[in-house]
């Protein structure tokens, strides 16, 4: 019934027309109910069907927290619990950044960098000592045409200096979308995944790699984390259709296959993880508040469970006793339980003041309610 130029005819207008009245009809909706009564399958009762399927794959997120988090070892020195990297935060954002690089160290890494904009540093800075704040990215706007080769290329040694010293990276919250800074953190991108070492990828590090897939296609030490709106592009992109809620994990299972057997998290009401060979779900209850900056705190906790589960499968050999022994979705499962824990946590004591920070501060009682600390 479409036209020239995609336009609906005006017979498939009226009988759009007509289906939305009729949809709204109290006759309709008795019918409706009456179908419902007598055993017909209506989309509630399909979908109730697959929400069904979705419960089986639910990961057993505690048991994986206590198998992988790493005991608090007198003999152990500084660094061994993890140092993680963040790359973003420019003159827009700095919360994003800090978010994630605060929550790895409650979590208890170790050290925690953050390389963001010049104009970002000072404030990032101010926000916390913990942070180890590398002032090392550029964009277009403070930079001339002609010194942009220099500048890409001082960007790349000031972290290619650190590189070798991170068990992973963060990429992605509060970069920004300007053309030369994204450029120069996809040369960063090529450098880790020579160096092996696991990436985050969220928020605007989701844009740069939607765009250029090659980037993170193949790399099994990559995961991604789309919320809503950067799953739908990540779908329409690599899947060329859209997102479809009534068979989300085989969806999501394609996707990730066909980006290369990475890992992807797609968060909601249930979170979603699949490395292209199996689906697990984390459904444990958050917090009905949705404000900003959940998903920074969900990708700093990932990147330290992810480096806690690397070393844990290194040190366990072949007898470790987890189901999945991909770092990377264990990882996953372990981050996205904890912030849901969290998050239900601060909001039964804040209500709907609840935000970011109130969350962050119930990351180490959340922790040791599942693995205490001695
Ligand atoms: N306190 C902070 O500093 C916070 C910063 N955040 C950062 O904010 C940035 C955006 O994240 P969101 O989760 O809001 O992203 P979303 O992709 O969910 O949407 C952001 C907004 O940008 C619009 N948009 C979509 N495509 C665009 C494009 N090509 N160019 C410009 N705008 C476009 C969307 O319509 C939407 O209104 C990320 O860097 C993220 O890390 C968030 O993490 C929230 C907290
Ligand atoms: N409907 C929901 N019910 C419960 N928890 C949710 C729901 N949606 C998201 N979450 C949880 O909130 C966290 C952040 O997800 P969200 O989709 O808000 O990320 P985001 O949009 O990237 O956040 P940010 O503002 O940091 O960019 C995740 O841990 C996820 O499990
Ligand atoms: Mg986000």
């Amino acid at each position: 019934m479409l036209m020239k130029h995609g336009m609906p005819s005006r017979l498939a207008f009226l009988d759009c027309a007509k289906n939305c009245m009729l949809a709204s009809s109290p006759v309709f909706r008795r019918q409706q109910f009456l179908i419902r009564s007598l055993g017909g399958a209506s989309d509630h009762q399909i979908h109730f069907a697959k929400m069904k399927d979705l419960k089986s794959v639910e990961a057993d997120a505690e048991s994986i927290l206590r198998a992988i988090t790493p005991p608090l070892d007198p003999s152990r020195h500084k660094g061994q619990a993890g140092k993680i990297a963040v790359i973003g935060g420019c003159r827009e954002y700095t919360g994003a950044p800090y978010f994630a690089a605060i929550s790895a160290l409650k979590i208890g890494a170790d050290l925690s960098h953050v390389f963001c904009t010049k104009d970002a540093a000072p404030v990032i800075k101010s926000y916390s000592p913990e942070l180890i704040v590398h002032p090392v990215l550029e964009e277009s706007y403070s930079i001339r045409d002609e010194d942009k080769r220099s500048i890409a290329s001082k960007v790349l040694s000031e972290v290619d200096k650190w590189m070798e010293r991170f068990d992973c990276l963060v990429i992605g919250p509060g970069l920004g979308r300007d053309p030369f800074l994204l450029d120069c953190v996809s040369e960063i991108m090529r450098l880790a995944k020579k160096s092996n070492i696991p990436m985050v990828i969220d928020g605007d590090g989701l844009f740069l790699v939607t765009n250029n897939l090659d980037l993170v296609s193949g790399y099994a030490l990559a995961v991604l984390t789309p919320n809503v709106n950067e799953y739908k592009r990540l779908v329409q992109k690599v899947l060329s259709s859209e997102v479809n809620d009534l068979d989300a994990p085989q969806q999501l299972l394609s996707l990730a296959k066909q980006i290369g057997n990475l890992t992807i998290l797609r968060k909601g009401k249930s979170d979603l993880i699949s490395d292209g060979e199996t689906v697990k779900s984390v459904s444990i209850f958050g917090s009905p508040r949705r404000c900003g900056g959940q998903g920074d705190i969900l990708s700093g906790s990932v990147a330290v469970f992810l480096s806690w589960a690397r070393q844990h499968i290194l040190a366990a050999d072949a007898n470790t006793n987890l189901s999945s022994k991909n770092p990377t979705v264990l990882g996953s499962i372990a981050g996205s339980a904890l912030v849901r824990k969290a998050a239900s946590l601060a909001f039964l004591n804040k209500k709907r003041s609840t935000v970011t920070g109130d969350i962050i501060e119930c990351l180490g009682r959340s922790l040791e309610d599942i693995i205490p600390a001695s």
